[in-house]
């Protein structure tokens, strides 16, 4: 065999050559998305070396039941002592010196994996992204005779190890480790008291051992401050219900910064889930993403799940303890896998119950429930029957007469079509004709509100569903007398010709209120133009000539006018020129106003126009003044 050939052959073996500094700063560094993920670290190994020791048969308990101290000192370094199993000479070489080994997947060191925080072997390096060393001196509590060890691992990837005397005021006595940090330039900060409080707190505040931090008072006394809790905020405690509900607000508003409107129990056996959903206070888009506060093992893993519920529950944050849930090797959210889907699935079943539960009564709650989070109701109809029963029955919309529910509203029509409009411009332009002629109109401009009321339109056929066409309103208008209509009808032609641009009719009809001069009807769909075909051919011989030449060719729009309405009466009265054309344009722009939607523009250069026309007109025309008139203050004499 050639050499070339045993090279590139199958059966040779050669291990790779890592570079260890690039290893060290690529996990430190970029698995991480910040340093203060270092603490978790330490903290977690503390917690799984007392596990360790607790679970491993025939060890000694520690003195106390052991505890975690994190002691920052003078000198900027960061002391972690725990009191668990420690770790001798032999387990120092190969857990702490081979990166990604892990006693935690050892059938014989560790006790099985799911007792355990960590399992990757890697989490004791991110505590180079705030350290230049890493000191660990250990005993080990299994092997108690061993001669203690100290290990000393540099950023670069270099480390020594090696036996140290017992009598090494390091050495923890009953056996267990102590981790300590030489800060990096520039992140000294991170190992100062204060940020290892709020770190401490922050991510091991549940932990179930005791996580101590040594302090001073201020009058320079040392302490030992407890920063975890001895048990869940939500666990069902010996305190009275108004106790734990009080518990339970204070700790969301403590970290959620919330108070919240509601909150809901959380509770998932077979995924060691407990927790609880809080409803957010105020109203959120929909398109924002949830993000959940997740404990594993009582540890936090992240103040920002994502996906822990389904879409449409964006109106609560939970904060879960979960045993179940795997997490990834940054441990900084959560393994998308089947497990994570199933625990979705069924959380959200406990949120819709809780849902459901609320608003089938009448409460306070409920209604300000609704008025916050509607849209997360319209969000959950728009996909489960029963929760698009309910809303027809508890969700308010807008309407001309007032907020109403659509069971209501199909029952006060009895039998009539149910009229919405599907967007928001549209009703405001049309709310106040059709309220003044007692017409029923709902507003479904909401987002949602098209596809829910299609889904209902569906459900409940005897309702009669319809999206409003202009016609629709047109007809609940009076039509003018026939000789006042022959009168107009110059004027009326004139106004259409003002608005070509605009692809715009102008039509006239009395209607309330009067103080309204114009209403804008829109026809996209065609409508019109059917209904006008109708008319014409419904008419007779007589007038059909003149209802033809009101309504064909059909526009898009209609400019209806109110011949009830004195401004109206005084512009049709006007004779034809470009002033009488500015007031059509005013009247047409601020009909375009009334939806609310802002003037594109075109529609402000009408209203520009025609402002200035109407405003030379009346700056040109001679001022009328009475000469028996008293002169008014400020008149020249
Ligand atoms: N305080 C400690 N006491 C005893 N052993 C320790 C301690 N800290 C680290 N070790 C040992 O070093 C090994 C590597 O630790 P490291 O934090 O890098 O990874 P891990 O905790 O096993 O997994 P993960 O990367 O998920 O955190 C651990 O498996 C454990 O055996």
């Amino acid at each position: 065999m050639t050499s070339a050939a045993r090279e590139g052959s199958p059966d040779s073996r050669a291990a790779f050559q890592v570079d260890l500094h690039g290893v060290v700063d690529l996990l430190a560094r970029h698995l991480y998305s910040s340093p203060r993920v270092y603490l978790r670290e330490l903290l977690q190994n503390g917690v799984d070396a007392l596990t360790a020791r607790r679970l491993l048969p025939g060890l000694a308990a520690p003195e106390g039941g052991g505890r975690i101290l994190l002691t920052p000192c003078a000198d900027g370094s960061l002391e972690v002592r725990d009191d668990g199993v420690g770790l001798t000479g032999a387990e120092a070489v190969e857990l702490l010196a081979t990166i990604g080994r892990s006693s935690k997947r050892d059938a014989d060191l560790g006790a099985g994996r799911e007792e355990f925080l960590g399992q990757f072997g890697i989490g004791l390096l991110s505590a180079f992204m705030v350290a230049e060393t890493i000191e660990l001196v250990s005993r080990s509590a299994r092997q108690p005779d061993a001669a203690p060890v100290r290990w000393l691992g540099h950023a670069d990837g270099r480390y020594e190890l090696g036996e140290i005397s017992p009598d090494d005021p390091d050495v923890p006595t009953g056996g267990g480790s102590l981790v300590r940090l030489h800060p990096r330039r520039d992140m000294e900060h991170w190992l100062a008291a204060e940020t290892v409080v709020a770190l401490a707190e922050d991510v091991g505040g549940l932990l179930p051992v005791p996580v101590l931090v040594a302090t001073t008072l201020e009058d320079g006394s040392p302490v030992q401050r407890r920063v975890s809790a001895t048990a869940l905020p939500w666990s069902p405690s010996a305190t009275a219900p108004a106790a734990r509900e009080q518990g339970l607000v204070a700790y969301a508003e403590r970290t959620l910064g919330f108070t919240p409107l509601a909150r809901i129990d959380l509770d998932l056996p077979l995924a060691g889930l407990t927790g609880v959903a809080y409803v957010l206070p105020g109203a959120l888009a929909p398109t924002s993403t949830a993000h959940h506060r997740v404990y594993l093992r009582r540890m936090l893993l992240s103040s920002s799940v994502p996906d822990l519920l389904p879409p449409w529950a964006f109106f609560v944050r939970c904060v879960v303890d979960v045993a179940a849930l795997r997490p990834t090797a940054s441990r900084e959210g959560l393994y998308d896998d089947e497990v994570l889907v199933a625990t979705r699935d069924a959380l959200g079943r406990q949120v819709r119950a809780w849902l459901l539960a609320t608003l089938a009564e009448p409460s306070p709650l409920a209604t300000t429930f609704l008025r916050t989070h509607h849209l997360a109701v319209r969000a959950l109809a728009l996909q489960d029957d029963e929760m698009l029963d309910l809303a027809t029955q508890v969700l308010p919309f807008e309407s001309t007469l007032g907020p109403t529910t659509l069971a209501d509203a199909a029952e006060r029509l009895a039998g009539e079509r149910l009229l919405f409009t599907t967007d928001l411009e549209e009703f405001r332009r049309l709310a106040p004709v059709a309220s003044a002629q007692g017409l029923l109109l709902v507003n479904g401009g909401y987002v949602y509100d098209d596809d829910l009321l299609t889904r209902v339109a569906a459900r409940f056929p005897a309702w009669r569903l319809a999206r409003v066409t202009a016609d629709d309103v047109a007809h609940t208008l009076e039509e003018v007398e026939p000789l006042r209509e022959l009168e107009v009808t110059e004027a009326l032609t004139g106004a259409t010709a003002a608005l070509t641009s605009a692809d715009c009719e102008v039509v006239l009809r009395r209607f309330e209120p009067t103080s309204l001069p114009a209403l804008l009807l829109r026809d996209a769909e065609g409508d019109h133009a059917r209904a006008a075909a109708a008319t014409v051919a419904a008419a007779d011989d007589l007038w059909g000539g003149i209802v033809a030449g009101l309504t064909a060719p059909a526009k898009p729009r209609r400019l209806v006018l109110n011949d009830d309405n004195t401004t109206v009466r005084a512009l049709l009265a006007g004779a034809p020129g470009p002033v009488r054309d500015a007031g059509v344009h005013a009247l047409y722009v601020t009909s375009l106003l009334a939806s609310g939607r802002p003037l594109n523009d075109g529609e402000s250069r009408l209203l520009d126009g025609a402002l200035r026309t109407l405003l030379d007109g009346a700056l040109a025309a001679p001022t009328t003044t009475d000469p028996a008139a008293p002169p008014r203050e400020g008149d020249a004499r």
